[in-house]
């Protein structure tokens, strides 16, 4: 009964549709990361969840019931922030059981979830310390451990990690999920950093200027994105789109023509429409100097090397396109030729931007 379900909800800020029309399930005691790029209305999606914005329109339910007049106090929740939000004066001990003592919680109890608190945190031996005589990976800890100690039914999280370093990060991420292994709370992560989202999410809400763009587990949204933005936003570099029109059983980029599989011609018949954008991510792109059978031809515009590996762009028909190799043995001007793998590409329609779905052979 831990849900939390968004039907139709609107948030308007003056004529700023900020949340636009969300319709959304959170499943009980699953980690949904909301994500989406600055200004896109996640954090605000978060704060309805916690009260702490109103809505404009729709109704938001938690645990089975309307909440929409459920002041913030009594929706159950726990908040961590992405200043951590720590009372300065207090020590670690202190802003810790703060909360539980203000809800009159018996001592012993207090007592009992501050010591599993400090130990899972590894704060042990902190207690006394004020905020300032913490490092901001200690202090983003007493953050997690302040909420983990309400042990409410919603966990709700705003971008906590993105005061720490990359490799503390790493760290934080480990805990995060172990924390929430241990307690099963419904856990609802705001972040703009798609590692974060791949890494903690059971699902991850992608979410643009307001209006939901996906919603599934991190390896449907890489592998099946449903639009194009989806596409582009989630892997780095960013995925290839470009446009492709529908002819005779195949692809045209520009003068050249790709002819597709069986699978495929029968998923773009069903889609009724001739005009495509083409995605294909860089990682999945495998360039060849020799000519190949039924392939786009390209030239190699420059070579970026990344120590570990190369960014390689070339053009075909006017269209930028970045390929990610272990190896490279081109250099620019080098003419190209790539197939792509026909189990790895995607098909937009190009009017609405969305996905004309995959062939059944590919999604089993
Ligand atoms: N109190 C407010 N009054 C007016 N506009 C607001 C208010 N809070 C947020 N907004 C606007 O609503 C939009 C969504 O903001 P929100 O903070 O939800 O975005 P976000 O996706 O969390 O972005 P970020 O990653 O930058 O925090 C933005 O355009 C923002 O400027």
């Amino acid at each position: 009964m831990k849900e939390i379900v968004f039907e139709n909800v609107c948030k308007h800020y003056g004529k700023n549709l900020v949340v636009n029309h969300l319709n959304l399930t959170i499943r009980a005691g699953e980690r949904l990361i909301l994500l989406g790029p600055s200004g896109c209305g996640k954090s605000t999606t978060l704060r309805i969840i916690s009260g702490l914005e109103n809505i404009s329109s729709g109704k938001l339910y938690m645990g089975g019931k309307c909440v929409n007049d459920v002041p913030s106090g009594d929706r159950n929740i726990a908040m961590v922030f992405q200043n951590y939000a720590l009372f300065p004066h207090m020590t670690v001990e202190e802003n810790i059981t703060y909360g539980l003592k203000v809800h009159k919680v018996p001592k012993g109890d207090i007592e009992e979830r501050l010591k599993s608190a400090l130990q899972m945190l590894r704060l042990e031996g902190l207690e006394k310390r004020k905020p300032k005589e913490l490092s901001g990976g200690q202090r983003q800890r007493v953050a997690l451990a302040r909420a983990v100690v309400k042990r409410s039914d919603f966990f709700l999280l705003d971008e906590p990690l993105s005061n720490l370093d990359a490799q503390l990060r790493g760290h934080a991420r480990k805990e995060l999920v172990k924390i929430h292994e241990m307690y099963r709370q419904t856990f609802v992560y705001v972040t703009h950093d798609q590692v974060e989202a791949m890494t903690i999410g059971d699902r991850v809400a992608l979410m643009n200027k307001g209006v939901l763009q996906m919603v599934d587990t991190p390896d449907n949204v890489y592998n099946r994105p449903a639009n194009v933005f989806t596409a582009k936003f989630i892997g780095a570099p960013a995925a290839n789109v470009l446009d492709a029109d529908y002819w005779e059983n195949g692809l045209i980029v520009g003068k050249q023509k790709l002819l597709l599989p069986e699978m495929w011609i029968e998923q773009v018949k069903k889609s009724r429409s001739n005009e495509f954008a083409f995605g294909i991510r860089p990682e999945h792109i495998q360039l060849s100097k020799a000519p190949i059978a039924n392939a786009f031809k390209g030239r190699v515009k420059y070579i970026e090397n990344y120590g570990n590996r190369f960014g390689i762009y070339f053009e075909i028909e006017g269209n930028e396109i970045i390929a990610m190799a272990d190896e490279n043995d081109l250099s620019a001007n080098d003419t190209v030729y790539f197939q792509p793998d026909f189990a790895k590409i995607h098909l937009f329609d190009r009017s609405t931007t969305n996905s004309i779905g995959y062939p059944k052979e590919l999604i089993g």
